[in-house]
């Protein structure tokens, strides 16, 4: 297995939040396609699909940021651009993590919470009809969610709870249009029960690592509430700075002096 894991967000501030939690600047990289990545050197082991380290204890762990842009196409294309650049270049990578901020549904996920998905969900990859909203694989073909290897999962929610963070896991789904009434949000919660997230790139990064036949996991933090459309009561500042703290506690780094959290959740340097 190696030890490669590439992180994969939407747009360049979330990309930003997420490498300000790497060790170093990361080094800047143009895939073709003009995808911008950032390969970042952390010394601590990058988990697996099976949650152990992938390299020895002490050997560095290459972690690889992209900027994909929005929604579950861009998101595919990007990452499969990665993915088969890195295979042709006899580098692999282990891992692959759609990471970003996200709307979160209540009760589970309030603003600048932290959630972890237990499956990456296509919300509305199907057909409408009569009797109601019909998945892919009811249609006879495709499907519409991936699972996260449960020791994974695990893992990474180990860590951020002992870090402080608390994760809400769940499903998280992928809409390619953003929720915008309390009607849409409840029909998603109903169709969708433990939700507790939506954003736009997720489940197109999961059919991309798919296809390299590598595991996937969603980690974001929430900038607004699903519901009726309040963009001024989006809180982005709040939920990059909540991305970081994730971040760096995943990458076993100090927790961050920006975020004035209290002393007793921070990590020994
Ligand atoms: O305006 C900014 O400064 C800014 C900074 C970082 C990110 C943004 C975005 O607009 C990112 C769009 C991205 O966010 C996800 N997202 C966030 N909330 C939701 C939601 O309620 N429903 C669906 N997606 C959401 C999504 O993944 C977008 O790609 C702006």
């Amino acid at each position: 297995m190696t030890d490669r894991i590439l992180i994969v967000t939407a747009v360049a501030a979330e990309a930003d939040s997420v490498a300000r939690g790497l060790a170093g600047e990361g080094r800047p990289d143009a895939l073709p396609g003009g995808y911008a990545l950032r390969r970042h050197t952390t010394a601590v082991p990058v988990p697996t699909a099976s949650g152990g380290p992938a390299a020895p204890a002490g050997a560095p762990s290459a972690v690889d940021v992209l900027v994909a842009g929005v929604g579950p196409a861009a998101a595919a294309a990007a990452t499969a651009t990665a993915l088969a650049r890195a295979a042709l270049d006899d580098a692999p990578y282990g891992l692959v993590v759609s990471a970003g901020i996200a709307g979160g549904f209540a009760p589970h996920a309030p603003l600048g919470s932290v959630v972890v998905s237990d499956a990456l969900v296509a919300a509305d990859l199907g057909a409408q009809t009569p009797d109601g909203y019909l998945p892919v694989e009811d249609l006879g073909f495709g499907r519409s969610a991936h699972r996260v290897p449960p020791a994974l999962l695990r893992h990474v929610a180990d860590v951020l709870d002992a870090g402080g963070i608390g994760p809400r896991v769940g499903p998280v789904l992928t809409v390619s249009t953003v929720t915008g009434t309390a009607a849409r949000a409840a029909e998603l919660a109903r169709r969708h029960p433990g939700a507790v997230a939506e954003a736009m790139e997720g489940f197109g990064v999961a059919e991309a690592a798919a296809a390299h036949g590598l595991p996937v996991i969603e980690i974001r933090a929430v900038s607004n509430a699903v519901g009726p459309r309040d963009r001024a009561a989006w809180r982005i500042g709040e939920a990059l700075a909540a991305l970081t703290h994730a971040f760096r506690l995943l990458a076993g780094g100090p927790a961050p002096g920006d975020l004035a959290e209290p002393a007793e959740l921070r990590k020994p340097k």
